[in-house]
């Protein structure tokens, strides 16, 4: 995505009134595409026009063919996620309701997104087990998710596993050696891609070390709910 097209996203987020927002304690939303119901079927709505038309994010992810095997061969559905510095999300899976893929896109600042895993359940007897299945605090992939990127989660890493934003106000990062990647500085963990960034802040905090500080982020994660309510269905009597 191109800067102008970035600046252009985040104005139009900026002007919705305030009640298209949902307020939850640590971030706010706003769903685009329409609700969804306790049953997990979207009622939809009208996606809003800056994602359809310019910039066409909906036609792009579309041609990269990872919703071809979907139902609706499509995102039909945008959770919109806005982070302030020291915002993140806690572990969770995103549920059934989605077809599983999910292509996230994020305006504005960088964010680190770690993958876990559940703990292997023989040997588990900790005192939240009773709560679900507890989980390994060792992420199994961490990725530099930065501004104007977008990056496709499936299969195992979307079916089995977790994912999380830490809430922190920035990532720092100690500069890989001749045969070992970069890594999160507090977390020890390898940034999977870090051969891939592209912004000159993060090629430079990757090859020299540094800090990486987060701004307001933005987040498109873009699905496709398998359910859609007919809305012939209720006009026919
Ligand atoms: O903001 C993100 O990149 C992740 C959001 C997320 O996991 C979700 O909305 O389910
Ligand atoms: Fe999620």
């Amino acid at each position: 995505m191109q800067p102008e097209e970035e600046t252009y996203l985040i104005r139009k987020i900026q002007e919705f009134p305030q009640q298209r927002w949902k307020q939850l304690t640590n971030r706010r939303l706003q769903l685009w595409g329409g609700e969804l119901t306790s049953k997990n079927v979207l009622v939809a709505q009208p996606m809003p026009p800056f994602v359809e038309t310019y910039p066409d994010i909906i036609k792009r992810l579309k041609g990269t063919g990872v919703f071809d095997a979907s139902p609706h061969k499509t995102p039909n559905h945008i959770i919109m996620n806005e982070y302030l510095p020291g915002q993140g999300i806690m572990p969770h899976e995103d549920g059934p309701a989605y077809f599983p893929v999910v292509a996230t896109i994020s305006l504005g600042s960088h964010a680190v997104f770690h993958y876990y895993r559940y703990k292997q359940d023989a040997v588990d007897s900790s005192p939240d087990r009773k709560e679900g299945r507890s989980i390994d605090p060792a992420p199994v992939l961490s990725v530099l998710l930065e501004p104007r990127s977008a990056v496709i989660s499936e299969h195992a890493l979307y079916t089995a596993h977790l994912h999380a934003i830490r809430e922190v106000e920035e990532d720092p990062v100690t500069a890989g050696g001749a045969a070992s990647p970069p890594e999160l500085a507090d977390l020890c963990v390898p940034i999977a891609n870090w051969d891939r960034v592209t912004g000159p802040d993060a090629i430079r905090v990757m090859s020299e070390g540094g800090v990486l500080k987060r701004g307001v982020r933005y987040s498109l994660t873009c699905r496709d709910v398998e359910k859609v309510a007919q809305l012939k269905a209720f006009m026919k009597h």
